[in-house]
């Protein structure tokens, strides 16, 4: 995190130059003079220069103390604690080492792989009937690559687990040997940085770009993969990208939501070679499985849940561990918002949306934030906030759209329920995604990965 932090240290304070509106001169003076010194858990510590601005600590906690924190959590998407020291004082304090100070569960090179999630391991997966062949071949993979299963295909429905142990096994290897070089990606990525490409084919370093990032690896983990069907040339590229790697005895790891066998409009070579090492299943959880999931994320968050709800929400909810997490995490901030002690009459009311009596889940604005938000990597709270930075506004404008696209709703009720805006934001924003698309080919593959995310039929 501290990387990511130094990284976008510039950004953070431009951002809070532009919306705090800070004069030239208080920038060049104040924010200039300020640099990260170290990022321990969420405490970000920031020395003050005080051989150029002397002993202001004071004055710089009081004008841009609260500023400051609230840009770095726009521009970063997460909240930090920060203070202020000055520099002299700093001198002789070394910034903690990073592996003092990561949890347990966190792998060691989680800045130079900021793609995997860092929670998701082996050590965070509950092991169950529905998932332990893919379980045990994922870890087989993970500790000898390219030996056992090449490629190891894991299939099952959406938010049974998938990602998490495609996370694990590159965690692994990683942890094993630091030196390997991983590469994750979603079919989706793969295809819109394929399209880039093709975009730029006057520039012919660009394709032999792509081809050295695909290629010049030791292991690629590609999940999502029916995104690419139907793709032709995505497909294409795909399939020397998937014999280059082969050949060179390179573990491959794909990810799908049905077995090889059931793509219809899979070319024969591809879908043969799906088959050549292991296919794996995970299937929905039984509802000791799903007990023990909700156990384990109470346990990661620090909760502690009255058994009886966690069985309600075991008990009704069955089919998607995303759903099952989410839903947990639904009660918890309903019952912070209302002031009242977990309990199932309070998790009724939580889930009343989420559990239908013929469990068939409708198209609303909340789903389809839900799921923006995710692919994005923010929190659906975004979508309705006020923030503007373009990672946030951005989601926000394709929101709009697939709202109006895939619900009967009225620009006006579609900007209430995003977080109340006026209908002519609403219809802007419609618009500017509209108009997007018309030139954008890597949109137009994000808007039908995000499509058959809400509506997977
Ligand atoms: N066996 C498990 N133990 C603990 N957590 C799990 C398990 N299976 C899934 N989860 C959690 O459920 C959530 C959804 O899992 P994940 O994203 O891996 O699903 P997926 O199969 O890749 O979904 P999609 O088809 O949408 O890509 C994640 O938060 C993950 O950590």
């Amino acid at each position: 995190m501290e990387d990511i932090i130094q990284k976008k240290w510039d950004e953070i304070l431009e951002y809070l130059k532009i919306e705090h509106g800070i004069t030239d001169v208080s920038f060049r003076t104040w924010l200039q003079a300020l640099d990260v010194f170290s990022v321990v858990d969420h405490l970000i510590t920031i020395s003050i220069n005080d051989s150029k601005i002397g002993d202001s600590k004071k004055y710089i906690v009081n004008k841009f103390g609260i500023p400051l924190k609230v840009s770095i959590e726009e521009i970063i998407g997460e909240s930090f604690d920060i203070e202020f020291e000055l520099s002299s004082d700093l001198k002789n304090r070394q910034p903690a080492p990073a592996a003092l100070v990561k949890s347990k569960q966190e792998p060691s090179n989680d800045l130079k792989y900021p793609f995997l999630n860092p929670r998701y391991t082996f050590e965070t997966f509950v092991v169950g009937n529905n998932n332990s062949l893919a379980h045990a071949a994922s870890l087989a993979v993970a500790e000898a690559p390219a030996e056992v299963y090449n490629p190891l295909f894991i299939y099952g429905g959406v938010g049974l687990g998938k990602t998490h142990l495609m996370h694990s096994i590159a965690h692994y290897i990683l942890a094993q040997n630091p030196n390997t070089k991983v590469l994750y990606v979603t079919s989706e990525t793969f295809t819109n940085e394929l399209i880039e490409a093709i975009r730029n084919r006057s520039d012919t370093t660009s394709i032999a770009e792509f081809r050295k990032k695909y290629r010049n690896i030791d292991v690629l983990l590609i999940d999502d993969i029916q995104f690419i069907i139907g793709k032709e040339s995505t497909q294409e590229e795909f399939f020397h990208t998937f014999n280059t790697l082969h050949e060179s005895k390179k573990q491959i790891i794909i990810s799908s939501d049905k077995p090889p066998k059931e793509f219809e409009t899979l070319e024969e070579r591809l879908r043969s070679r799906f088959e050549w090492g292991l296919p794996v299943d995970i299937q929905s959880p039984d509802y000791e499985t799903r007990m023990a999931i909700l156990k384990k994320k109470e346990e990661l968050d620090g909760l502690s849940i009255d058994n009886e709800v966690l069985k309600y929400i075991a008990t009704n909810i069955k089919s998607n561990i995303r759903e099952l997490e989410g839903a947990l995490t639904k009660i918890v901030a309903l019952s912070r918002l209302k002031n009242k002690d977990v309990d199932v009459v309070l998790a009724e009311e939580a889930l009343k949306d989420l559990i239908s009596p013929n469990n068939k889940r409708d198209i609303t604005v909340e789903l389809i934030s839900e799921i923006i938000a995710e692919h994005f990597g923010i929190q659906p709270t975004d979508i309705v906030s006020s923030k503007k930075s373009r990672n946030i506004a951005y989601p926000r404008q394709i929101s709009m759209y697939l709202c109006r696209e895939l619900t009967d709703l009225s620009l006006k009720d579609i900007g209430k329920k995003l977080g109340n805006r006026d209908h002519t934001t609403v219809l802007h924003g419609i618009m500017k995604i509209q108009n997007d698309l018309e030139t954008d080919d890597s949109l137009q593959n994000t808007i039908g990965v995000l499509k058959k995310k809400i509506n997977p039929q």
